[in-house]
């Protein structure tokens, strides 16, 4: 079953279901407001799933608060379309899944909005028949020009489906999401071929949504995104959850240091890493890149070192960028991704290395 049909089918089961799911409807919304104490709006307990030999999720364990977005990040196969499927019951995992506090196939389909990551529409039908069609599933549905509205497609509302960029289809498959004006909306990679004003775009949506109390599960590989967007984030790989924080903390401890990259003027490789390392006065630790080398450890105030010791080691460049570590550096760390130090005196390999190998308990 592909995805489209797979959320059609978790809606029809919801809808065939009772209907409460156990949810009473009283769950606040508001991130600001929400009571650490209250029950969460998605949990899972030691979540597993296996398609044969392969695990796909190898108990994770995941807690989503009523109006907090939260993002899911992780390397290509780590399991994070398994998991947003275990949640939104479009398919069977072991382990304790809870969404508003009812199994994920009991609950009200209209309180839950869900964009899988492929999502194949009849490509006949206009955006705004699409989205209509959408909204029919629903007892209470938005007005459909006000969603195509917020997701930026009112111009080519009437456009053939097959015939929208892929941006657009996007866009109003991110409608359709949205139309039942859910409690919680599941987004697996939003912007994936969206234009860079269409994700800003589409950024704002989230945040008023979020603003307005929508709990919102974002899967996303654009870590600026996740790290502007995501009250948390949760780093899976193989399978299991190794970080999770929210991302100014997850940068705190396992983003490294604030570095200077330095395009040389001339070649790159390991003799101008070798040639800064060896003329470092401080403790700085120095890694190649491909046009140059970055150099960790420098904090504004002593930038002039650094470029004291680019002169020293008799390093031309053409361009210094500054910058402070992000959600990326998170990212490459914890999946082993990052490069590694060559030279330098400052430790930050085998730093490195510590944070991907303890990852593995948080
Ligand atoms: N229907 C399926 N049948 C067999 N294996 C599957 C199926 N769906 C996922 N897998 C496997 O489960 C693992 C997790 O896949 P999943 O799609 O959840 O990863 P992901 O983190 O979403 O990856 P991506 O970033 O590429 O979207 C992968 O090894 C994948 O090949």
């Amino acid at each position: 079953m592909d995805e489209t049909a797979a959320a059609s089918a978790s809606a029809s089961a919801v809808e065939a279901g009772d209907g409460n799911g156990d949810g009473d409807g009283s769950e606040t919304r508001g991130g600001d407001d929400a009571d650490p104490d209250s029950d969460p709006v998605v949990s899972g307990e030691g979540v597993r799933k296996s398609y044969g030999e392969v695990v796909a999720l190898d108990g994770v364990d995941v807690r989503v608060e009523s109006g907090e977005v939260f993002g899911l990040i992780g390397p290509n196969g780590a399991g994070k379309t398994t998991l947003v499927r275990a949640l939104t019951g479009t398919t069977e995992a072991d382990g304790d899944l809870r969404v508003f506090g009812a199994p994920p196939r009991a609950v009200d389909s209209q309180r839950i909005g869900l964009l899988p990551q492929s999502f194949d529409p009849p490509e006949r039908l206009t955006a705004t028949e699409l989205v209509a069609y959408y909204g029919g599933l629903y007892d209470a549905a938005r007005d459909t020009d006000s969603v195509l509205r917020d997701v930026g497609m009112a111009d080519d509302a009437n456009a053939w489906y097959e015939t929208l960029s892929g941006g657009q289809k996007r866009r109003t498959c991110v409608a359709t999401a949205i139309v039942n004006d859910p409690d919680l909306l599941f987004l697996d990679e939003p912007t994936t071929g969206i234009d860079p004003a269409g994700r800003r775009a589409l950024h704002r949506l989230i945040e008023r949504l979020a603003g307005d109390g929508t709990t919102v599960f974002l899967t996303s590989h654009a870590m600026d995104e996740v790290e502007r967007l995501a009250d948390r984030v949760a780093l899976l790989r193989d399978g299991a959850v190794v970080a999770v924080g929210p991302p100014a903390e997850l940068i705190a401890e396992h983003g490294g240091e604030p570095r200077l990259e330095v395009v040389v003027d001339g070649p790159a490789g390991d003799e101008p890493v070798e040639r800064v390392g060896g003329a470092m006065s401080r403790d700085f630790a120095v890694e190649p890149t491909a046009d140059g080398l970055r150099i960790l450890g420098v904090r504004p105030e002593s930038i002039g070192d650094a470029v004291d010791a680019l002169d020293a080691g008799g390093i031309a460049f053409e361009s210094l960028a500054w910058s402070e570590p992000s959600l990326e550096d998170v990212y490459l760390r914890l999946t082993g991704e990052a490069y590694s130090p060559r030279t330098g005196t400052g430790g930050i390999a085998d730093r490195a290395g510590e944070d991907a190998q303890d990852g593995g308990d948080r």
